[in-house]
């Protein structure tokens, strides 16, 4: 039941978090409902239905929620106008810290500050007994009698006249002195204090006598400053806690630092505009206005070495400016913010994304912010060192790339398939290493950006739209461990390379994006114009300065953008130079990928909302896949037939694709022979273990394969009467080796006969 809620505007609004308000079990139970909700909206997100106050009249007879409605205005108003220094959480909370550390900084120096107590009342009693003795004493005349003494032994000892005379005049001054009644009062004063003193002690012990004495320990520490004062000695008996370097920070360290860094001059000052707050358990924030003449660029360009004069690593600390050129923010943590993985959000709610306009969640920057990546209208570029968390990078894209149905997924994984097989559902195309099957993607990709471009020069239009996605959905190309197709020593490499170029310089504008994913990049495995091209650069650990440079901007590393010097333990910190988050220490998301499949779920939830708007792949007319069909008769829709990244067939599973389903799909279409090239390479795109072994020389190749092809065709064929054998025939002045397309229909024909 709710109450019936009074939206009147005389009344005034307020805004309460009722969620606050309500036990565990039914916060839980309302949040899947409001997920579902925001599901089944046309966009996918959080719209104005999701979140609407509901009239009491409108949910009749709904299970609702119990929600009590507090009157707290007046305790909010007053709030109100209260200055948040006064009021702030956050202010307090970093207040706290302050007193804290201050205290414990204090306490643990107390023994320092007890002996320069000591010292500094010994040099206060030493210099007033030297002064007193001085006064009474007429130790002035010393040095007036010590030279008449010296004029008289000039003279012979003629004449002591003068020496005594003086002597006279001391004595006299002396008496004088000594009987004033200052000091008889003073010299009476302190024989009584101690009298009393000594009194107390006695009755009443030490400990009653000591507060007696405070006021001793006072005049004699007032003594002491002014002797050090007049001796011009520089002399402190407490430290300053803020100047401290595990100290939370304060605007005089922050002073202190700028100075340091010759960012301020001496006499300048940067003002806190507000209180410094606390912004996450191990940050906090502070926001300064600069003196004229300093901007905020100045500052942001001399963060590392700010960084180092506020003791702090670089990635501890972000500069940005606060709107105005003058104005800056200053966040800084006392701990690494990178230091604890974070697990994607998509695994906690695998909702519908927005790729074209938000992004896909990636990771996060050092403040603890969500960091998001837009794929439209760029190429992008991701590369560092193997083992370095691009894999991992790449699990958040695909898992975030497979909740918004209007992009199609190409996977095309230059090395270990497996790793990639959990994302088949959400793939329109994956395949594992198939030089040939990838050259053939490129052509489809490119005949697909031809037809895009003329459907936009009808229109009279220069790029596609969001409102175009429905008939010309976001193709994103996904080249894992592209360096075993780009490298010049790989079979196809320089056609590869020549058509990843091409569709970078002209098919970002026409929804169609390629990711190449590559390890150990350098210019031979990251096409120069593809380079170039892209928009979106991620680097995760590099090996050498001259590896970054070839993701990131050219001169990124004297920029500060130094990949390769990322620590090789703190798995998944990159740097991504992407719209929104430009040249960003960022570390991506984690997604369980040793223990068990943490993607699953997600790509589950993708694979139903695909097929929910029938975009799952096979469900949609896809002139990709129909390209590649037609030219292999090999189908990789959602990882081929069984889903494993192995093209087979289109209408036999993957378990049942048998060598003869292969060699019949070798023959291209009106084509009566093929050689026995060919033959090995749809082997080899149809399994790996057919394709050439690293550094495998070719006859040995081919002795492999003729022995397993033969074996396997013998197992197949076993129980007919037919034999498959390979055919000689002359094409112009050679002799070639194959299959006829009539002998292997034959036997296809036979091994079909006994399965059934
Ligand atoms: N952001 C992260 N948070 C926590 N752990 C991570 C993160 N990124 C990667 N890892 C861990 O680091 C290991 C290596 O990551 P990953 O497999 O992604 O590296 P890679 O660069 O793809 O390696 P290769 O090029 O050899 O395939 C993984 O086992 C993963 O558990």
């Amino acid at each position: 039941m709710s109450q019936p809620t009074d939206t009147s505007a005389t009344t005034g609004g307020q805004v309460i978090d009722l969620m606050d308000r309500m036990p565990p079990q039914r916060r839980e139970a309302l949040e899947k409902a409001a997920r579902t909700e925001v599901q089944s909206t046309a966009s996918g997100i959080a719209d104005a239905s999701t979140g609407t106050v509901q009239l009491s009249d409108e949910v009749d007879g709904q299970d609702l929620p119990v929600i009590e409605q507090v009157d707290d205005v007046a305790r909010r108003r007053l709030r109100l106008h209260l200055p948040a220094a006064l009021v702030s959480r956050e202010v307090w909370q970093h207040r706290r810290a302050v007193l804290t550390h201050a205290a414990g900084y204090h306490a643990s120096r107390s023994h320092l500050y007890l002996g320069r107590l000591v010292k500094l009342s010994s040099i206060g009693v030493w210099s007033e007994l030297g002064s007193a003795w001085s006064y009474l004493f007429v130790t002035e005349y010393g040095e007036m009698i010590a030279e008449a003494r010296a004029q008289a032994k000039a003279k012979g000892y003629a004449d002591h006249s003068d020496v005594a005379q003086l002597r006279a005049e001391r004595r006299a001054i002396g008496q004088a002195r000594r009987r004033e009644n200052l000091t008889v009062l003073s010299a009476t004063g302190v024989t009584s204090y101690i009298a009393v003193v000594v009194a107390v002690a006695e009755v009443w012990g030490m400990a009653m006598a000591a507060p007696a004495l405070l006021p001793v320990v006072g005049v004699m520490y007032a003594c002491g400053l002014r002797e050090v004062r007049r001796r011009a000695e520089p002399f402190a008996i407490f430290e300053q806690a803020a100047a401290d370097e595990d100290a939370p920070v304060s605007d005089s360290t922050i002073n202190a630092a700028l100075r340091k860094v010759k960012v301020l001059g001496e006499d300048e000052v940067a003002e806190l505009v507000g209180p410094i707050r606390a912004v996450t358990i191990n940050a906090c924030e502070a926001t300064l206005k600069l003196p004229s003449g300093v901007t905020a660029p100045r500052v942001i360009a001399a963060r590392d070495a700010l960084a180092e004069a506020l003791n702090v690593e670089a990635s501890w600390l972000d500069v940005r400016q606060a709107g105005h050129p003058n104005r800056i923010t200053l966040w800084i943590a006392t701990s690494d913010p990178f230091a604890e993985a974070r697990v994607s959000p998509l695994v906690e709610a695998p909702e519908r994304q927005d790729v074209w306009n938000r992004g896909i969640p990636i990771g996060f920057n050092r403040r603890g912010e969500v960091v998001y990546l837009k794929l439209k209208h760029v190429m992008a570029l991701l590369g560092g060192m193997s083992r370095t968390g691009k894999g991992m990078l790449l699990r958040s894209i695909i898992c975030g790339l497979g909740l918004d149905p209007r992009v199609n997924i190409r996977l095309a994984a230059g090395a270990k398939p497996g790793e990639h097989i959990g994302y088949a559902p959400v793939c329109a195309s994956f395949f594992g290493r198939r030089p040939g099957r990838l050259d053939l993607l490129l052509d489809a990709l490119l005949v697909e950006a031809y037809r895009r471009e003329e459907f936009l020069e009808d229109e009279g239009r220069a790029k596609l739209s969001e409102k175009d996605l429905d008939q010309f959905p976001l193709e994103l190309l996904i080249i894992d461990e592209g360096q075993e197709y780009t490298q010049n020593a790989g079979a196809l490499s320089p056609e590869i390379v020549a058509k990843i170029e091409r569709l970078a310089g002209f098919a970002a504008a026409l929804n169609i994006v390629v990711v190449l994913v590559t390890q150990d990049p350098d210019k031979n495995t990251v096409p120069r114009k593809f380079k170039s091209n892209s928009a979106v650069r991620i680097a995760t650990k590099t090996g050498s300065p001259t590896q970054t440079n070839a993701i990131l901007k050219e001169g990124a590393t004297g920029n500060g953008l130094r990949a390769h010097e990322i620590p090789f333990e703190r798995k998944g910190l990159t740097i991504v130079d992407i719209d929104g988050a430009p040249g960003e220490l960022i570390r991506s998301y984690f997604i369980e990928d040793e223990e068990y499949d943490g993607a699953a779920p997600v790509i589950a939830a993708g694979r139903a909302l695909r097929e929910s708007c029938g975009r799952a792949p096979g469900q949609f007319e896809d002139p990709i896949e129909d390209f590649l069909l037609e030219a292999t008769g090999l189908s990789s829709s959602g990882g081929g037939p069984g889903g494993r990244g192995k093209p087979g067939p289109p209408e036999v599973s993957a378990a049942e694709v048998t060598v003869l389903d292969v060699l019949l799909g070798a023959f291209p279409p009106g084509v009566d022979r093929v050689p026995l090239d060919d033959v090995r390479t749809a082997l080899g795109d149809w399994d790996q273990q057919w394709a050439p072994r690293p550094e495998e020389e070719a006859a040995a190749y081919n002795g492999r394969i003729g022995k397993a092809l033969g074996d396997a065709l013998a197992e197949e064929l076993d129980g007919t009467d037919v034999t498959l054998e390979p055919a000689r025939w002359r094409d112009g002045g050679n002799r070639v080796r194959g299959y006829l397309k009539a002998d292997v229909e034959a036997a296809y024909e036979a091994a079909r006969k006994i399965r059934k």
